[in-house]
């Protein structure tokens, strides 16, 4: 495996008797988006504080671009662009103002302040408003005048905290579309803490799902989908032109295929969970019979899902722990809607 540019093992961080973060080992790769989901109080910002060398780990180690963040804070901080979930500006400043104003408190050289702050406005959508007071920017374009503010240093890895908190949803889209296009485009790393796991899910390489200070699962939308729903991993929905007959022999025919895990039959809808994508097979079946099809529907297990079924399988442990699990569970989809 290439050489990670965020490494974290072992890494735990105690306040008294709770584990805020317990035994974590994770590896990121030069270039990922990589989403760290968790519900309120999973320990995300302690996490990322032991990785900007702010709060210092009880035990375990992270390293950032082959740093240590514990032992050479100041280093790792030169290497890492950090935009917090409430970014703040002065606002009787010109959003411009205010980029200069941070770009030098961070040491970039004065030959190049001027052009690379107008560059990084252009960059990321914010042009035309350059001039305009910080004051008067909505929370969207407050958000993409933060991460210009993280981009001007040129930093290998991005940390955003709740990126996208308050933004409307085609602000988000556009948002999480332009942190794509800036790691594909420039390589930057980005790790991104969000409850917003349908956003999440469409911008990300791969995900930690990260509760009580342990991380879950973590892996790309797709493999955590086949490990968690391995045997019922495709859904098909079948719509049908006119209800079957109530005593037809479509039931265990359809049960009879082979990798068929399941069906139902409800009015016009013929629902089959099998073990290996059987879309096609099925069309075949129905047309064979000479059984008009409306429509064919195959389902994807998203995160929403993987979360569920993640929980249903490791609730118990969590609750050992003493915290509620509907609780957990509200909290963290609070905000979440398709
Ligand atoms: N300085 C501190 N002293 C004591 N406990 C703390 C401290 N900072 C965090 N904690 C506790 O550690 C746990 C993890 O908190 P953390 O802020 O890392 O969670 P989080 O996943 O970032 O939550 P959120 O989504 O609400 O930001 C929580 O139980 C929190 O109360």
């Amino acid at each position: 495996m290439e050489q990670p540019i965020i490494e974290l093992a072992g890494l735990t961080k105690r306040y008294g008797s709770l584990k805020a973060v317990d035994q974590l080992d994770l590896q990121i790769r030069p270039g990922e988006i990589y989403g760290l989901l968790g519900p309120n109080g999973a320990g995300k910002t302690t996490t990322i504080l032991m990785m900007l060398g702010l709060t210092e780990p009880t035990s375990g180690v992270a390293k950032v671009c082959g740093i240590n963040a514990t032992t050479h804070p100041i280093a790792v901080k030169r290497k890492v662009g950090y935009m917090p979930d409430n970014v703040g500006f002065y606002d009787s400043m010109t959003a411009i103002d205010n980029l200069l104003y941070i770009a030098r408190l961070s040491g970039v050289p004065e030959s190049e302040v001027k052009d690379r702050a107008r560059d990084m406005m252009e960059l990321v959508g914010l042009g035309d408003a350059m001039y305009r007071k910080a004051g008067a920017y909505s929370r969207g374009m407050k958000q993409r005048l933060g991460l210009a503010d993280v981009l001007i240093r040129q930093p290998a890895v991005i940390i955003l905290d709740e990126p996208t908190l308050g933004i409307d949803p085609s602000g988000v889209k556009d948002f999480l579309g332009l942190i794509r296009q800036l790691s594909r485009e420039q390589g930057i790393t980005v790790l991104l803490s969000s409850h917003h796991l349908y956003q999440v899910q469409q911008v990300c390489d791969r995900v930690g799902i990260f509760v009580g200070g342990r991380l879950l699962a973590d892996g790309d939308v797709e493999t955590l989908s086949r490990q968690l729903f391995s045997a019922d991993h495709f859904v098909t929905r079948i719509t049908l032109a006119a209800a079957p007959p109530p005593h037809s022999d479509l039931l265990p025919a359809l049960q009879a295929m082979a990798g068929v895990q399941n069906v139902t039959i409800d009015g016009l809808t013929i629902q089959v969970s099998s073990s290996r994508n059987m879309t096609p097979d099925l069309v075949r079946f129905f047309v064979g019979k000479e059984i008009d099809i409306m429509g064919v529907h195959k389902k994807e297990y998203g995160l929403e899902e993987i979360y569920q079924r993640y929980f249903e399988n490791n609730i118990t442990d969590y609750e050992k722990d003493g915290k509620s699990s509907g609780l957990f569970q509200r909290t963290f989809f609070r905000k979440v809607k398709k």
